[in-house]
């Protein structure tokens, strides 16, 4: 278990991680999400100890990273998979670490087979490839066969078949019981990945939250409708029960209702139809919406997303 407790940490005016609470558990796979800048490796910088916090506190299992006995068997972390000295080899950086963690021998051919880089312990670390490296870095993380597992970014450089095995592994591990947080700012991958989901965006948090009931709060329909008698049909809709609101290019967007009732209400008023097109929205689009507000570096013309979103019994977007 990870446990932040308003967490926040301030450089100069810029506050990168802002009261953030919450509880990493367990058993589950926890998806990290948030646009890029949001603060994600920020705080798990502040988990780790590697950076102190302006205020609050972030403990593994009870306790300051800072004062865990033998933190790389309680914690494996993948922070930069290029943080290796690029002369050693594999086996050699691998060992290093084993040595100075008293980590037998064998663990070490154990872990390089887990990962698939057994063929290549005698290359050095500076010529392995994005995707090799990431691999490394989570060889190193496992070294300790820790609880907790902290990954940032990991599918960074994966190839397909790279992606789908982190996802395997990161499943597994949970499945044993340990904790897993993986940090991303995609929200197709978590989808396949993480069975909960904490959101965060410019340091703050935004949902915190199951998957399913993400998905179940997300998945809304709408009917996108073009007609010339926008105005009536609106009218008659509302009437009928219906959210009506006007699309960026003269059409209606209808929620409430489906297509069939819209289509029945416009010949019973007669209103001429040009356009009935159903649409769910997406994961990725209830992501954006959410941290809509919280994008550095958006394009211009956005507009502003609420800064929490509510997620009904089971979200913890408001605990
Ligand atoms: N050492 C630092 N000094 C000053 N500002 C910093 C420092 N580290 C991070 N920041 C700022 O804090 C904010 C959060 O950065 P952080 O790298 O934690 O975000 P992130 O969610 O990991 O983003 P990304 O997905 O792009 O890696 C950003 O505005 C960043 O510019």
């Amino acid at each position: 278990m990870i446990e932040l407790r308003q967490l926040t940490k301030r450089y100069g005016r810029v506050t990168a991680v802002d009261d953030l609470s919450f509880d990493v558990r367990p058993g589950v796979v926890t998806g990290f999400l948030g646009p890029n800048g949001a603060g994600k490796t920020t705080t798990m910088r502040m988990i780790l100890g590697l950076d102190a916090p302006t205020s609050g506190a972030a403990t593994i299992r009870g306790r300051r990273y800072t004062d865990l006995p033998a933190p790389m068997h309680e914690v494996g972390v993948l922070l930069d998979a290029r943080a290796t000295h690029p002369r050693r080899s594999v086996l050699d950086h691998l060992k290093c670490l084993a040595q100075s963690n008293g980590i037998a021998r064998s663990r070490i051919e154990e872990v390089l087979g887990l990962v698939g880089l057994s063929p290549v312990a005698h290359r050095r670390a500076g010529g392995l490839s994005l995707g090799m490296s990431q691999r490394l870095g989570i060889a190193a993380a496992l070294l300790g066969d820790p609880e907790v597992l902290m990954f940032d970014e990991p599918v960074n450089g994966l190839d397909p078949e790279g992606v789908v095995w982190i996802r395997t592994l990161m499943r597994g591990l949970a499945a044993e019981g340990r904790t897993v947080l993986v940090s991303s700012h995609l929200m197709s991958e978590m989808a396949l990945t993480a069975d909960r989901l904490v959101v965060i965006g410019r340091g703050r948090l935004l949902a915190d939250v199951e998957l399913d009931e993400f998905i179940r709060a997300s998945s809304r329909e709408s009917v996108l409708v073009r007609t010339p008698d926008a105005e009536e049909l609106a009218c008659r809709l509302r009437d009928a029960g219906a959210a009506v609101r006007p699309d960026a290019e003269d059409g209606l967007v209808v929620e409430g209702t489906e297509s069939a009732v819209i289509g029945k209400v416009a010949m019973a008023h007669g209103v001429v139809l040009h356009e009935l097109t159903p649409h769910r929205i997406s994961l990725e689009e209830a992501y954006m919406e959410l941290t809509r507000g919280s994008v550095e570096f958006g394009a211009s013309g956005t507009k502003p997303g609420s800064d929490r979103v509510e997620f009904g019994a089971h979200g913890g977007g408001g605990r």
